[in-house]
């Protein structure tokens, strides 16, 4: 059925015209729904039969906010034309600004600039789960439809944002009486942009902004936007609501065209596009359900993975070899709800409900009705192969059998393996679902829809040693070891990263890993990529002097409980043995780089190593990889994501500066096929290869 994309107007009895947004699935503000809003309010406003007007949304969803592929096509484009004028001239002159009243009857979503028309109403009537939110910020612009102005008139998002709460089959009873009222003067006609009496004294205001301006400064450095919004309020409270809804669309238009708005925009559609995966969400399949799940290990993986099922409403099996151990699995589940209760995300009934759908085992007799088993052990190959030689014999014929690994490859771990699903600890968003030769189209669709229902963000990927995230980043810890090894500062690596955008730099996060695991899977990593692998010795000097990181409460840094991370000095005798040892530095004297050199060092060895994953078809495509790094590697989601971010510095500059380090340092820098290839012909990373090698 096509979709009905427009806007409508009926005119009831009561003489209250009620103007509905018609464009599924979220009622997007597509050019045609602005200029079918425009039509409607200038036809409403005239028509001497209307005394007053109720804006809706159809299909239960008031409207989930400006139509995001407008700014997709100005990014192409260049052209900022295509932008459609709203602010002045529906916002302020045909809503705030109509003789008649308006008011908003808000079922569902009501984002951005869909809230942004809520609140430009004279009252708003919501129906008990509306979500009200302005996530333009999350897409690298601000409110541009005059929010911030009204929102300050407000006194925020707290006080009056709606007016009254009614049952979902009241509301446009409810909203169209309301609307009446106001018309026969029974209820107050409230223009926000002339009010100033929620707004404190000028100098009140401007203590609060200087704070916010600092704060913004702090959790923000890189992204203008936050800054940018802090100025328009400013503007705003300092010259009144219209100044400060003109300066709001110019600042806009401005952050439209940004570095930061271009990638954040690709990241929004790059999340969409990982759940479109060829030959199984289009062959018409439907997702099994997964009642009952078998999560062997109670570690921090396993006790994660089980935690997160649990909050879908899957009944949970915890299996471990002993008491002891299980008894530490099921506690760890109630830690991880509990922290959840304590953090205002799960009220107290919902964490106890969860925690009855858990069950602890010792051996595999309640594994004969599990949909799925999802194995959780430590990386030791012997291992995971008798567990699954074991449960193979016990399992349904329809179970999913899956391992957590994160290293180890699957056709190794199990021939009827069906799956691996990477959870890379249950607060991070990323499933990597990774699919070998025996997995089916119908499986992969199963884990998909897991993976929703546990909100995760699933990708789908080849199998490979590291599979795409981790094999992805293997050379970001390499990079930051070459740069000590050749003699610079190893808080200042940290510290260029961090200011880059990752959240921890290489030496803290190997930290956090802990060094015992970095040197194991250091092991895995040079046994299948070893010809382009820097050794360094660091890892081991660090164990064999007793840092084995935050897990010790010593690494790199000291970890002392309640205090930050605090670098320690003497960890650099471990340094300077390790640089004896490797014997790197030019003339034995420590290199002078730049902090760029230092990023480029860094991250150009991970662009090299994506550039291998897109060439071996491990990733559908990539803006999948973008995503699988923003999402497992806290890469910055304002860059875009690696491929992005790389496309963005350019290959040919990526690539020659590689060549160039790799003639200096060796074989580590040595660029890839792939990126030599884009770099000669001008391509971009991103663009798909003409013939694909694919592992999928
Ligand atoms: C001037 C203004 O101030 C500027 C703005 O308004 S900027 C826009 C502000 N709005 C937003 O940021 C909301 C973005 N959307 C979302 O967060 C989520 O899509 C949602 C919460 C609305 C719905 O989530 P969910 O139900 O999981 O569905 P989801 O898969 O994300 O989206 C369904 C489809 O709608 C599309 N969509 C969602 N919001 C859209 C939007 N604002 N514009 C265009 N398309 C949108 C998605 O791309 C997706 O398309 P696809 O099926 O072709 O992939």
């Amino acid at each position: 059925m096509a979709k009905k994309i427009g806007v409508t107007m009926e005119v009831g009895n009561d003489g209250v015209a009620v103007i509905t947004i018609s464009n599924p699935p979220v009622n997007s503000l597509a050019s045609p729904i602005i200029s079918g809003l425009k039509e409607k309010f200038q036809d409403a406003n005239q028509r001497s039969d209307i005394k007053a007007i109720v804006l809706t949304g159809n299909g239960g969803r008031f409207s989930g906010g400006f139509d995001i592929n407008v700014f997709q096509q100005v990014h192409k484009t260049g052209d900022i034309s295509l932008m459609p004028e709203v602010s002045i001239d529906l916002v302020c002159n045909l809503m705030e600004d109509s003789r008649k009243p308006l008011v908003a009857a808000v079922e569902g979503l009501a984002l951005g600039g869909g809230l942004e028309l809520a609140m430009a109403c004279h009252a708003r009537v919501a129906a008990p789960k509306a979500q009200l939110g302005l996530p333009e910020l999350t897409l690298g612009v601000i409110p541009g439809f005059g929010a911030f102005q009204v929102d300050i008139v407000r006194g925020g998002q707290k006080f009056g944002l709606v007016d009254a709460l009614v049952p979902s089959g009241e509301l446009l009873s409810t909203s169209r009486k309301w609307a009446l009222d106001i018309a026969l003067g029974r209820k107050p006609f409230l223009r926000s942009l002339h009010r100033t009496d929620k707004i404190g004294s000028l100098s009140e205001a401007r203590a609060i902004l200087k704070d916010t301006r600092q704060l913004a400064k702090k959790i923000a450095p890189n992204m203008p936007q936050h800054h940018a919004c802090i100025d328009v309020i400013e503007e705003g409270i300092v010259h009144g609501g219209y100044s400060g809804v003109l300066k709001e669309a110019e600042v806009f238009k401005q952050l439209v065209m940004s570095d930061t708005a271009k990638a954040l925009v690709h990241v929004f559609f790059a999340q969409r596009a990982t759940s479109k995966v060829p030959n199984v969400t289009d062959v018409g399949l439907k997702p099994r359900p997964m009642k009952k799940v078998a999560v062997i290990g109670g570690g921090l993986m396993g006790s994660g993975i089980a935690t997160a099922l649990l909050l879908s409403n899957t009944r949970v099996v915890l299996k471990e070899i002993n008491p002891d151990y299980l008894q530490k699995g099921i506690k760890s589940v109630e830690a991880n709800l509990k922290s959840l209760v304590s953090r205002g995300k799960l009220t107290q009934d919902k964490a106890g409900k969860a925690l009855s759908l858990l069950k602890g085992v010792l051996d595999y007799a309640e594994f004969k009705d599990v949909d799925m088993v999802i194995e959780a052990v430590i990386e030791n190959i012997q291992l995971k192969q008798k567990i699954f030689k074991e449960i193979e014999e016990i399992c349904p014929p329809h179970c999913i059998l899956a391992s957590n690994t994160s290293t180890i490859d699957l056709n190794v771990i199990g021939e009827k393996l069906t799956q691996k699903i990477a959870f890379p600890a249950h607060i991070m968003t990323l499933l990597e679902i990774v699919r070998t030769e025996n997995t089916s189209a119908q499986v992969i669709l199963d884990l998909m829809s897991l993976g929703k229902a546990i909100k995760k963000v699933p990708v789908v990927v080849g199998n490979c040693i590291g599979f795409a995230v981790n094999r992805t980043f293997f050379p970001y810890t390499q990079g930051a070891h070459m740069l000590v090894n050749l003699g610079v500062d190893l808080f200042r690596v940290d510290r260029v990263i961090t200011s880059f955008g990752l959240p921890l730099g290489p030496f803290q996060l190997g930290d956090l890993a802990g060094h015992g695991i970095g040197m194991a899977v250091k092991e895995i990593y040079a046994k299948a990529y070893g010809n382009r692998m820097f050794r360094s010795p660091l890892t081991e000097l660090l164990v064999k002097s007793g840092r084995n990181g935050k897990i010790n409460g010593r690494g790199y840094y000291i970890y002392e409980k309640g205090s930050k991370p605090k670098p320690d000095s003497s960890v650099l005798s471990v340094v300077e043995e390790s640089r004896k040892l490797t014997n790197i530095m030019p003339g034995g004297k420590p290199i002078s780089v730049t902090d760029k050199e230092i990023v480029e060092m860094i991250l150009f060895p991970v662009v090299n190593e994506a550039c291998r994953v897109l060439d071996e078809g491990v990733v559908i495509r990539a803006s999948d990889l973008d995503v699988a790094s923003v999402l497992g590697m806290s890469f910055p989601s304002y860059r875009g994501g690696i491929i992005f971010w790389a496309d963005t510095v350019g290959p040919k500059y990526i690539y020659e500066k590689l060549k160039r380090l790799s003639e200096t340092y060796g074989g580590f820098f040595k660029p890839s096929r792939y990126l030599e290839e884009r770099a000669m012909n001008g391509m971009r990373l991103s663009e798909p290869k003409a013939s694909s090698r694919s592992r999928m």
